[in-house]
């Protein structure tokens, strides 16, 4: 039963509401969450404080609940709860209410309002609103639109109101909040709410703002670094114009640094004081993002004394967590985090102060360590397209195209050998052998199993023995397509990647290593998803963000065709990607890349976060959750939804199929 810390009832728009900020019980915070209307305990109208002191609220399940008293139709502009955590401040001004056509209940014992208290309520305007900060306070009136108090714009607008119901006094509470019905895109919404008297709004008003102190999880002061040239130079006034108004609305302070060279921002990371900060914010792409992440996790690695040149060893999550403001070109770690690159709901998640731990891979050559991949590493085609459009700076964007064209028609394809280590699965959901009619199969939960029955043959025959090393790794060129059990989506509180047990050393089953060796046109491996302008799902949709692995995608040397169509199903639904007969698919967590240059044929370029990066071999091994952003994760139901995603029950790829080595539309019917 939730507990009831305070009531009281006020106008929402002229109707009659009572208001209850409430602390869900935790046990039944999903369903409360799912049922639009909350059922409370009916109380007294008065207001009614609890037992329960402030320090026990939580935040999430800390609520407002506005309940209609009128027998009036229910306004759906005004929201049945909103949680605490998603308030962003509160304000008192002075209340000029229009001619009265309140619906008194007649069972309710209303304050009547007292006219006679007009003319000294009058001397209290102007009023001082005071914001959260005690120490901030400023001159404003309900009328002033500019936020600027105006005296003639104030007595002109007293002549034009109704003289017989003419209330003024601080008797309204103007609620600033973060609107997420739209799980995936939010917004900022405004509720205004009209008190009986001064004293129930000062009540009301010093409550909340006393609620509010309670959000530990909240930034309070952020450092940004804007990147004046992202986005063909669209991130300073996104950032001015924006972004930075919100954070101001939200009471935090925000230091800021407009970047004048590359790796300005990585170079004050590593080596200023960060103390005094709760998180760090990127305004721009993922270049951007990649210098922060860099100047974030060496400075971490340096203060632990991690050897960062060894490749086994384990990288320490830094304390800050970073903010992602999207105004780059292509934004896909914000795609891939938020669900979308909008500037404004990046910013409401920051403030809000969600969270979300992501997995960051190390990249290695023979010399040692190269690079934190985020992203995606490349190694071929992507990796060539970066070195040729690094050349042709001078086109601006269309570089890429042309050089992604011109790779393209070279069609080439380069001799190599790869090495992946399998990420572990519980023995239950692995490895079902490969039916003749389809590469895969899945059930109503969206996992799917698939495998070669060379590798079922492989591990049922084998001792299993983690320390044997002839099981450890096998060379299996029979091995046509491993792909992996898991198929669902990402999603915000995603089940997969908060299984611990999953990453308990202790439980680990399977590490099984591979070794490919072929001629690949492309080798991709993908930290996440890769969404994007030019690519719908990214090229590994199905990748999880922080379950302590990464895909694996291998591209055969194949005939132009084939080639353009693994890239056409990139740009459109690459879900079914691993079906096509030249591509295979694996979800590991470690590789080791090692091209085997026969003499006169050069070696491809490597890429890592879309950055050129040199080796002769490149060895790339998953870090679980070694990165905490300031986003939410992906309302994936909600997503669908807006896209109109179809995700029939028992057929989860319903649009292209591999059969019999051809592509074909399949209908979504069965
Ligand atoms: N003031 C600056 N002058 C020149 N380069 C900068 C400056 N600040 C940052 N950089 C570099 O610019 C590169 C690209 O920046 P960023 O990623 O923000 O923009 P983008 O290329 O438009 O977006 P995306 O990476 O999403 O395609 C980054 O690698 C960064 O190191």
């Amino acid at each position: 039963m939730p507990s009831i810390l305070y009531s009281t009832t006020c106008y929402i728009k002229n109707d009659l509401y009572r208001l209850r900020i409430y602390i869900d019980d935790q046990d039944e915070k999903s369903d409360i969450i799912s049922s639009k209307n909350v059922q409370l305990r009916t109380d007294s109208l008065d207001i009614t404080g609890t037992d329960i002191p402030f320090n026990r609220i939580k935040p999430d399940l800390t609520r407002l609940n506005f309940e209609l008293l009128n027998d009036k139709k229910i306004n759906n502009n005004i929201p049945n709860t909103i949680i605490l955590n998603h308030l962003l401040n509160i304000q008192q001004t002075a209340s000029i209410s229009k001619k009265s056509n309140r619906n008194f209940s007649n069972s309710l014992q209303l304050q009547t309002l007292d006219v006679s208290d007009r003319n000294t309520d009058v001397k209290t305007i102007p009023i001082f609103e005071q914001s959260q900060d005690s120490s901030q306070t400023q001159l404003t009136s309900n009328n002033s639109k500019s936020g600027q108090f105006s005296f003639r714009r104030f007595f002109s607008s007293l002549s034009d109101s109704n003289s017989e119901a003419i209330l003024l006094s601080k008797t309204t509470i103007k609620i600033n909040y973060v609107d997420v019905s739209n799980s995936i895109r939010w917004n900022i919404k405004s509720l205004e709410l009209e008190m009986d008297t001064e004293d129930v709004a000062n009540e009301l008003y010093s409550n909340l703002n006393l609620c509010l102190t309670t959000l530990i999880q909240r930034p309070h002061r952020l450092l940004a670094f804007v990147n004046p040239l992202s986005g063909k130079g669209r991130a300073r006034p996104v950032y001015d114009k924006k972004v930075l108004p919100i954070f101001q609305e939200a009471n935090i302070t925000v230091d800021t640094i407009y970047t004048e060279r590359a790796n300005h921002a990585r170079e004050y990371v590593i080596n200023e004081i960060l103390d005094n900060y709760d998180g760090i914010i990127c305004v721009g792409g993922d270049g951007m993002f990649a210098e922060l992440c860099h100047g974030l996790l060496l400075r971490t690695a340096h203060d632990e004394q991690i050897n960062i040149n060894n490749p086994q060893v384990n990288i320490v999550r830094p304390k800050l967590r970073i903010g992602i403001i999207p105004a780059g070109s292509t934004d896909a770690v914000v795609f891939g985090t938020t669900g979308l690159n909008d500037p404004v709901t990046s910013a409401l998640q920051i403030i809000v102060g969600e969270s979300l731990s992501i997995d960051i891979t190390t990249v290695h050559n023979e010399n040692g360590f190269v690079r934190f991949m985020a992203t995606m590493l490349a190694y071929g085609f992507f990796g060539d397209i970066i070195q040729q459009s690094d050349r042709w700076r001078c086109l601006g964007p269309l570089r890429y195209d042309l050089a992604g064209f011109c790779q393209f028609i070279r069609n080439t394809s380069y001799h190599s050998e790869v090495t992946l280590t399998l990420s572990p699965h519980k023995p239950t959901q692995i490895l079902h052998p490969k039916t003749t009619t389809s590469s895969s199969s899945s059930n109503n939960s969206g996992i799917t199993s698939s495998v070669a029955s060379d590798s079922q043959k492989l591990i049922n025959t084998s001792n299993l023995s983690l320390t044997d090393d002839s099981f450890k790794t096998k060379s299996t060129d029979t091995i046509d397509k491993i792909v992996t059990p898991v198929v669902a989506f990402c999603s915000r509180n995603c089940d997969l990647c908060a299984d611990e047990e999953k990453h308990d050393p202790s439980k680990i089953h399977l590490p099984l290593q591979i070794k490919r060796e072929g001629r690949y046109t492309t080798i991709n491996c993908l930290n996440m998803p890769c969404r994007c302008a030019k690519s719908k799902y990214g090229m590994s949709p199905f990748v999880h963000l922080g379950d302590g692995s990464f895909d694996l995608i291998l591209v055969k040397r194949s005939w132009r065709t084939g080639f353009l169509r693994f890239l056409w199903q990139v740009a459109n639904d690459s879900r079914t990607i691993e079906d096509l007969p030249n591509v295979e698919r694996y979800r590991v967590s470690e590789v080791l890349i090692r091209p085997i240059n026969t003499g006169r044929k050069q070696a491809g370029n490597w890429s890592c976060d879309g950055e050129l990066i040199h080796g002769n071999e490149i060895q790339i091994r998953v870090h679980r959750q070694a990165l905490s952003l300031f986003a939410s994760g992906i309302q994936f139901e909600e997503k669908q939804k807006a896209e109109n995603i179809k995700i029939s029950p028992t057929n989860f790829f319903p649009c292209f199929r591999n059969k019999d080595k051809k592509i074909f539309q399949e209908s979504n019917s069965f």
